[in-house]
C-alpha cells in the first residue's frame, strides 16, 4: 500500500467518525494538506446533508467549494463539533507538529474552537519524540531577523521558508535541530518570543483521536 492509498484509508475512517454529526446538522472543521484533502473529496457525496464547514486555509476552502459545500465563517458558527486535519508529526500523546502547509495559525484557531479534534494520517508520521521535522513558526514579516535571533538562544536553527506569505499575511520560519522533550513548555516558550504569531506544536490542545493508516488497517489511537 503506497502513503496516497493510506491516506485514502483514514480518509474514509474519518467519514464515519463524523457521519453523525453531519446527520445532526453540525458544523464540520476542515483541515489543509494531502490528506485533508482526500477527505474533503470523501464529503462531497454529503453536501447536501452538511450544514456546513470551517476551513484551516484558503486552498481547503476553494476545494470545499469546488464541491458544492458550503464554507462558514468561523464568526458565524459558534463552536465547531468536530474538526479533522492532518499533522506532519505525531507522538503517542497525540501531541501534534503542524504547518508544513503553512496553515498552522487558522488550523489552530479551528482545533481550539472544536469539541473534537481528529487526526488522519499515515504511519510514517507517528514518532517517539516530536522534533525531526522541522518545526513552523509563523511570524509578523517586520519581526523575522529578531524571532530567528531568540529561537537560535532557545537551541534551535531557523530557517526562513523563502517565497512561502501564510493566507494571514506573514511568513514562516522553519526550525531545525530542536529538541522537543517537553512539548507544552516549548509551545508556550515560543508562543511568547513578540512577533510570533503563533507555532506549530499542538501539545496545549493535542488531537482526541489519531486514525493512523498502516498497511494492516487504519489504527486508532487515543491519548
Ligand atoms: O499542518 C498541515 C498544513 O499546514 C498539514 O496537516 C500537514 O502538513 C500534513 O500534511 P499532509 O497531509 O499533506 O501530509
Amino acid at each position: 500500500m503506497d502513503q496516497d492509498q493510506l491516506k485514502k484509508a483514514v480518509a474514509a475512517a474519518a467519514i464515519e467518525e463524523v457521519k453523525s454529526a453531519i446527520l445532526d446538522g453540525e458544523i464540520i472543521g476542515i483541515g489543509t494538506g494531502s490528506t485533508a484533502n482526500q477527505f474533503i473529496d470523501l464529503l462531497a457525496p454529503y453536501r447536501n446533508e452538511i450544514k456546513g464547514t470551517v476551513a484551516s486555509s484558503e486552498a481547503s476552502a476553494q476545494r470545499l467549494r469546488n464541491h458544492g459545500i458550503e464554507v462558514l465563517d468561523l464568526n458565524s458558527t459558534g463552536d465547531i463539533a468536530v474538526y479533522v486535519d492532518g499533522a506532519d508529526e505525531s507522538n503517542h500523546r497525540l501531541e501534534l507538529i503542524k504547518g508544513g502547509g503553512a496553515a498552522l495559525t487558522r488550523e489552530k484557531i479551528v482545533a481550539a474552537a472544536s469539541a473534537r479534534f481528529i487526526c488522519i494520517a499515515d504511519e510514517s508520521k507517528l514518532v517517539d519524540q516530536l522534533g525531526a521535522f522541522p518545526l513552523p513558526v509563523e511570524v509578523i514579516p517586520m519581526a523575522r531577523s529578531y524571532v530567528a535571533r531568540e529561537l537560535v538562544k532557545l537551541g534551535g536553527n531557523p530557517v526562513y521558508r523563502e517565497g512561502v506569505v501564510t493566507d494571514n499575511g506573514n511568513i514562516i520560519l522553519d526550525v531545525y535541530d530542536f529538541m522537543i522533550a517537553t512539548p507544552c513548555k516549548t509551545e508556550e516558550r515560543i508562543n511568547a518570543i513578540t512577533g510570533v504569531v503563533t507555532n506549530g506544536l499542538f501539545a496545549l490542545r493535542p488531537a482526541d483521536l489519531l486514525l493512523l493508516g498502516t498497511p494492516d488497517g487504519v489504527k486508532r489511537l487515543t491519548a
